[in-house]
């Protein structure tokens, strides 16, 4: 059994950096038996996630909003090796950090994943590096499906837009903003906006802003040559979104080679 970290380092080394001796009131937080745990959830998403390879080689991530806890994975680190202790947890409130691992610095995508938890009223943010999601950018910008649909991806008339919801949070009828909740219908044509990629994530924030804003019943915003945030009301909308999305990325980026239009 391999005994090393996220980050490749002997286990024992980070043990003796992040493990005090005695259990304090910031380990406290992230500390749990019950798997849905949001720091246990974290992880174990980060392995279902590396498999489909929505987070190899370190790119995308996950974030949980737990009442007014925010629990993030550290940037740079291997997803899929992520163990509780590694987890950050901010106060949603003053954005303060309750529990910073020494050494560790918190994901890049942090300001992304607090826009869908403060926008859309999202509980758990998803962002992958599929490679289905960064296809389908590069045939939008093409223009080969539609030249005047570089800078958002339709779809319509295939089965599974039906889980896919309106705006992605939020259970009542009518959300804040006056936009319709509860899923796509098979024949609406569900549309993702598409941002340009900057060399930094986090300069990613005011464009992926404007899109929530400009896109008010998107549940994800996909982001050139880069990937796509997905958000949820919960861990388990977020997921399933994130799920459809990809099948429909896939089957997107099929159809093109086929020479079959999209919508
Ligand atoms: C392969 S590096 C990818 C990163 O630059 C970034 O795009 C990303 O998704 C993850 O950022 P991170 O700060 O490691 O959580
Ligand atoms: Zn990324």
């Amino acid at each position: 059994m391999a005994h090393t970290t996220a980050s490749g380092a002997p286990r024992d080394m980070v043990l003796i950096d992040q493990q005090p001796t005695t259990f304090n009131e910031a380990d406290a937080l992230v500390h749990s038996s019950d798997p849905l745990h949001p720091a246990n959830h974290i992880c174990s998403l980060c392995r279902q996630f590396y498999t489909h390879g929505w987070v190899t080689g370190t790119g995308g991530g996950v974030s949980i909003k737990h009442g007014n806890h925010i629990f993030i994975a550290p940037s740079g680190q291997q997803k899929e090796l992520m163990r509780p202790e590694d987890m950050f947890v901010m106060d949603f409130a003053t954005r303060q950090y309750l529990r910073r691992p020494a050494v560790l610095k918190p994901s890049a995508c942090t300001p992304l994943f607090l826009a869908a938890f403060t926008q859309r009223g999202a509980a758990c943010c998803i962002h992958t590096h599929s490679q289905w999601a960064v296809l389908v950018t590069l045939i939008c910008e093409s223009g080969l499906q539609n030249p005047s649909e570089r800078n958002v991806f339709s779809m319509k008339e295939i089965e599974q837009i039906k889980g896919i919801s309106r705006g992605g949070a939020g259970s009542s009828e009518i959300a804040e903003g006056g936009r319709k909740v509860g899923n796509l219908g098979y024949f609406d044509t569900m549309q993702i906006p598409i941002i340009e990629n900057t060399a930094h994530e986090e300069d990613l924030r005011d464009t992926l802003e404007k899109a929530m804003v400009e896109w008010p019943e998107a549940c994800a915003v996909l982001v050139r040559r880069h990937g796509v945030y997905v958000w949820g009301k919960d861990v388990a909308q977020a997921k399933t979104q994130c799920e459809s999305l990809d099948y429909l990325f896939q089957l997107a980026v099929e159809m093109h080679k086929l020479g079959l239009k999209w919508v």
